[in-house]
């Protein structure tokens, strides 16, 4: 209704070309006709294939030329008054001067001839000689309880068939909510594939549908999908992280979570407004990867990540236009995590990238201030010096962690997650020895050290135990010692700025 009460204010505002973006093509069509029909008008559509045709009235008929450049020619001729709506038409414009220059003239000649040209394409470049002419249209995106109602319709159809099908309620609102941003058509495709996956509509299918709206979305590959996430009992420390984060899982989750995770009192987080990001800030391998693929399975919500680096562009304006484009994305697939990796390298700007840097920022900065939608970013960083100060002022972000070095204990059980996980026998292991003889190194170089004894230990035919993984721990030379001035200045810094993740 919204799009036929819009569309018919757009074709009374006397408007001679209108272009709508979109691959609903029959969509527009269908809206069209019924705009005429309130306008008195009639539609014609035209494309290379089919040549000219009126659609609002079938017994009337009839083909002209399927040629682009007599196809306006005989528009412009023709006294007959009506909406063409032409699909397909944007390759026709480039480098066709006669082309632009037959619909400036059919704009140029409107109040006499009174033809709305309608532009139906994916895409549409539309050229400067009759941007002034033309009012773009957008086609609303589906409602989630339009989505809803979508599912059980081809559930519906689906059984009629005969076929039976298991459906879980709570599956399909889920389903409504990840689904959005994304069209009917491309809905219905979504959820029929679900449905023929495995003969059901189960919370199994969320992943699937998540995975491919993001394929279907990201048109130009600047977010990545991560398929990887995790949980927190894969994090050994991060108890203040974990218990901030805990206290905002968002309410679809909770019903889902172990009874450990559970926050004390959900019912009261209904009226809080929704988080909005955590910078994590710490030293190389201490976690924060870890940390941000966490939130996503924790919070059951699709992790896209944003490669800093990644954005750069050599055109000016590019790089904007990239960040652009992943923010948007990230808005569609809300509700969703987007962690942006390494946020430093993205804006900390040299003198030679002509004011880029501080374009990103702002654009991030905008966006991040004024969203509606629930992208919850997770920004980690290990170099506070390239860090923008308008980054770290109160309000930008709920909160900015510190991510220290692991202390003993949080080593002791960094030692167990990666050595129960690699299946060595951690009932004959000292962890509190290893714990004690790793002092400095961050959990990456515990993980690489258990790796490397295991290596060992398969080139030696016996299993890991103690003797191999002390030794391994012997020869390796923690960051904190090849870099122990840097780490101390992030340490200084962030002590009072920060709060501390582990404690
Ligand atoms: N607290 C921890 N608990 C369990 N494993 C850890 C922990 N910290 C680090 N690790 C291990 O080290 C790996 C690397 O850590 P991660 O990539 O998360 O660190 P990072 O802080 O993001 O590093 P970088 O700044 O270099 O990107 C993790 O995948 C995990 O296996």
């Amino acid at each position: 209704m919204q799009d036929i009460r819009d569309l018919t204010s757009v074709l009374r505002s006397n408007t001679p070309i209108v272009v709508i973006e979109t691959y609903e093509e029959y969509r527009v069509v269908e809206l069209l006709k019924r705009v005429a029909s309130v306008l008195y008008q009639p539609v014609f559509t035209w494309s290379i294939t089919q040549g000219l045709a009126r659609v609002d009235k079938p017994m009337a008929a009839q083909k002209f030329n399927s040629e682009p450049t007599d196809l306006l020619g005989q528009i412009k001729s023709t006294s007959q008054q009506g909406i063409y709506v032409l699909c397909d038409f944007h390759p026709f414009v480039i480098d066709a001067p006669k082309n632009v220059r037959l619909l400036k003239e059919i704009a140029l000649e409107y109040e006499t001839l009174q033809h709305t040209l309608v532009l139906v394409s994916h895409a549409f470049d539309i050229p400067p000689e009759i941007k002034r002419y033309c009012a773009y249209f957008q086609l609303t995106l589906p409602s989630t309880v339009q989505l809803q109602n979508l599912i059980y319709l081809e559930v519906d159809k689906i059984r009629h068939q005969g076929t039976p099908l298991l459906v879980d309620d709570t599956a399909v609102v889920k389903l409504a909510e990840n689904l959005r941003g994304v069209t009917l058509d491309d809905a219905r495709r979504l959820v029929r594939k679900a449905i023929v996956d495995d003969g059901a509509i189960t919370l199994s299918d969320i992943d699937a549908i998540n995975k491919a709206k993001f394929q279907l979305l990201d048109l130009n590959g600047v977010l990545q999908f991560e398929y990887d996430t995790s949980d927190f009992s894969q994090i050994a420390g991060l108890h203040n992280l974990k218990k901030w984060l805990k206290q905002r899982v968002p309410i679809a989750a909770v019903s889902t979570l172990d009874q450990a995770d559970k926050p004390t009192s959900v019912q009261h987080t209904k009226a809080l407004d929704a988080p909005k990001g955590i910078l994590l800030l710490g030293v190389q391998g201490s976690g924060k990867s870890l940390a941000a693929k966490a939130v996503a399975g924790v919070w059951q919500r699709p992790l896209l990540r944003l490669d800093m680096a990644a954005l750069y562009n050599k055109y000016i304006g590019e790089t904007e236009k990239n960040l652009r484009h992943a923010l948007e994305l990230a808005d569609m697939m809300s509700p969703c995590v987007l962690w942006i990796d390494e946020i430093e390298k993205g804006l900390s700007g040299s003198s030679s990238d002509e004011g880029t840097s501080t374009r990103i920022l702002g654009t991030l900065l905008t966006w991040m201030a004024e969203r509606k939608s629930e992208v919850f970013v997770v920004a980690t960083a290990n170099d506070i010096q390239a860090l923008p100060p308008e980054l770290m002022r109160k309000g930008r972000m709920d909160e900015i962690f510190f991510v220290d070095l692991p202390d003993e204990a949080i080593r002791k059980a960094i030692f167990l997650i990666h050595c129960q996980r690699r299946g060595i026998d951690v009932a004959s292991l000292d962890l509190a020895q290893l714990s004690a003889r790793s002092q400095g190194f961050s959990g990456a170089e515990i993980e690489q050290a258990v790796i490397a004894a295991m290596y060992t230990a398969r080139s030696v035919e016996r299993s890991v135990d103690q003797v191999l993984l002390l030794e391994e721990l012997s020869k390796t030379r923690p960051l904190s010692v090849v870099m122990s001035d840097k780490i101390n200045a992030l340490r200084q810094w962030a002590a009072g700025r920060t709060v501390n993740a582990h404690e």
